[in-house]
């Protein structure tokens, strides 16, 4: 695997730092405008008082209400700032880490796809990541400036008075402090049961969606019906006592406030008595506590939600632990003789162009878990450049998986796989030998002509129409609305499965690989359409290395090998006219599938 910039020490701390002046800013900017709030309120209670009063002359308050406005004005434009500067650094932050994340995962992309099935593992740590990307905004940033005002307020509170200081210093830091801590304490336990009684509705309701027909066929779809209600019944509870338990958190600091705001207003008037201050600025003492305790109870709360976080942490952790974990025991799988031969991927390049598609299996064998049978065993085959091979047998007889070792996505655990001489490796080699043609091609949301450049980015649009004609489809794309250009989802329903599999082969053609591997690319095709579409295949990929997966016998006269596999092994093999003369098995074979004959 590529060596990434923050590998192997986290998901956090490493871009913490990357941006730590900027978070640093942003953390100023954030205490400067709560101070900026406190400002306001404190010397809009001074003019409130003194305009109470009824001065002779405005000019007597003349100097509050400048502040008032600086103040206001203030706060809302270093607020705004201070949203600039943090989200700035968390999104660049972010798609560093999506780059990392993509890095870590697209080279092993076919073969995560090959041995765990996980076709939803991006899906899910892109959501960690954005989840992650509020650590900063909505946790650090407002934890970091409640600490600045925290320090800032004492330190001022010290300058008047250092006994009442060190008391409102126990009282903000019980608020900032001790009473998340006690709230994420007693949350902690109802957190875990609730993510495992969500997490087992889910389960229930996925396994219900893919057997909905079996459900409904067996008549307990009223059974499953109780049961998910129940169980999400029971993670609901957890969850309104996780919100009562967060609604208590978030009273108690709201008492707390308002204690501080009593406390200040007694110690106020304590130094209004004893003359120390004008008594016009005891609301301003009562008033500027708001803002800063306030400040104090958000960053509190934003603690408690650290668990989340935590979590979406510990998958992008494990998830790229897991990828590089695979990566090396696939690499170590590779045969000695890659090591020995030290042969660059600049010679090993260079060689496959000379040689193209020269396939060699050697005694190859596989089993994907050491407990479990093999499920490719002893294989041998060599196909020359050009030569056309089909591989047919039942479900579970390997074919996939022979198929999955052939264009590197395993490794074999014995034997070895060559094209023109080189190991398939892991890292990508495959993508530049391989094309594929399985059963059902995407076409995604674009025009005909990109998705059929996605075979290769840079071909001109003669190059698209050059391929589209050798497929077959140049007439029914020019008689499209906008031509090449038309938009794939207006069309989509107007493309048969024969012409979506004739686009993709368009793709491959415009790819240009030595080796096409075509996965059961008739399957759910009426008989007509999927000769039209084998006879076109045939002749398009003509001087190309073909390996067929396929059920049917339907075209086996064009295949210099016909392989029969069952249970891992080769049962029968020779050419159409070999097995023909040699094997009743597969005239009857053949007879069933051509009843014609
Ligand atoms: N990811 C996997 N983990 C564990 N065992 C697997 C996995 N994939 C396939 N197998 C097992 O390996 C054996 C061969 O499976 P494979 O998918 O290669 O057969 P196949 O001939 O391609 O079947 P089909 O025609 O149904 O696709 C089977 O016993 C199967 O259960």
């Amino acid at each position: 695997m590529r060596a990434t910039d923050n590998n192997s020490q986290g998901w956090f701390l490493p871009y913490l730092k990357q941006y730590f002046w900027a978070f640093l800013a942003a953390a100023l900017l954030g205490a400067l405008s709560i101070g900026c709030a406190g400002a306001l309120l404190f010397t809009s209670g001074h003019l409130i008082t003194r305009s109470a009063l009824k001065p002779e002359n405005i000019l007597m308050v003349y100097v509050p209400i400048v502040l008032v406005r600086t103040f206001g004005f203030s706060k809302a434009v270093i607020q705004y700032l201070e949203l600039l500067v943090g989200h700035d650094a968390a999104l660049r932050l972010v798609s560093r880490m999506r780059v990392r994340l993509y890095r870590a995962v697209e080279p092993q992309a076919l073969m995560i796809r090959s041995k765990f099935r996980t076709g939803d593992l991006l899906g899910l740590l892109a959501e960690d990541i954005e989840q992650l990307q509020n650590i900063y905004l909505k946790l650090v940033l407002p934890a970091l400036s409640a600490l600045l005002i925290y320090a800032a307020g004492i330190l001022a509170l010290g300058w008047m008075d250092g006994t009442f200081a060190l008391l409102m210093a126990l009282y903000g830091g019980f608020l900032l402090f001790i009473a998340p801590a006690i709230s994420l304490w007693t949350s902690l336990a109802k957190r875990r049961t609730f993510k495992q009684e969500r997490s087992k509705a889910y389960q229930e309701l996925t396994d219900a969606l893919f057997g909905m027909s079996d459900l409904v066929l067996s008549g307990r779809t009223g059974h499953f019906l109780s049961a998910f209600t129940q169980q999400h019944k029971r993670a609901a509870m957890v969850e309104n006592s996780l919100r009562r338990n967060e609604w208590r958190s978030h009273w108690l600091a709201q008492c707390l406030v308002g204690g501080g705001i009593v406390t200040m207003t007694v110690w106020a008037g304590g130094l209004v008595a004893q003359g120390r201050i004008e008594a016009t600025w005891l609301a301003s003492f009562a008033l500027v506590t708001f803002p800063l305790l306030d400040a104090f109870v958000r960053a509190g709360e934003a603690v408690v939600h650290a668990p989340e976080y935590q979590d979406s942490l510990r998958r992008l952790k494990d998830s790229e632990k897991d990828t590089s974990a695979f990566a090396a025991r696939t690499d170590a799988k590779q045969p000695a003789a890659d090591d020995a031969a030290d042969t660059t991927k600049e010679q090993a390049a260079a060689q496959r162009l000379s040689h193209g598609g020269n396939l060699l299996l050697n005694n190859v064998s596989y089993r994907y878990a050491a407990t479990q049978d093999w499920s490719v065993r002893n294989i041998s085959l060599h196909v020359p450049q050009g030569g056309k091979v089909a591989l047919l047998g039942r479900s579970g007889a390997g074919k996939s998986t022979l198929l999955n070792l052939i264009q590197g996505a395993l490794q074999p655990d014995e034997g070895s796989v060559t094209v023109a001489g080189v190991p398939v490796s892991t890292g990508g080699a495959y993508s530049s030998l391989f094309a594929v043609l399985n059963q059902q091609p995407y076409l995604f949301d674009t025009t005909v002509a990109n998705n059929i450049r996605l075979g290769r980015p840079d071909a001109t649009l003669d190059e698209v129409r050059a391929v589209t004609e050798q497929v077959g489809l140049g007439t029914l794309i020019d008689s499209l609305p906008e031509g090449y250009d038309t938009r794939m989802q207006e069309t989509g329903l107007r493309f048969s499965g024969g012409e979506r599999q004739r686009i993709a082969l368009a793709r491959i053609l415009l790819q240009n690989h030595p080796i096409v591997l075509l996965d059961e690319p008739t399957v759910g095709l009426d008989p007509l359409t999927e000769h039209e579409l084998m006879q076109t295949m045939f002749r398009v990929l003509e001087g190309k290395t073909l390996i067929w997966i396929t059920h049917h016998l339907t075209g086996m006269k064009h295949m210099d090998e016909v392989i029969f596999m069952e249970q891992g092994t080769i049962s029968m093999r020779g050419s159409h006219d070999e097995l023909w003369r040699e094997h009743t098995r597969y005239r009857h074979l053949y007879k069933l599938d051509h009843p014609s004959l």
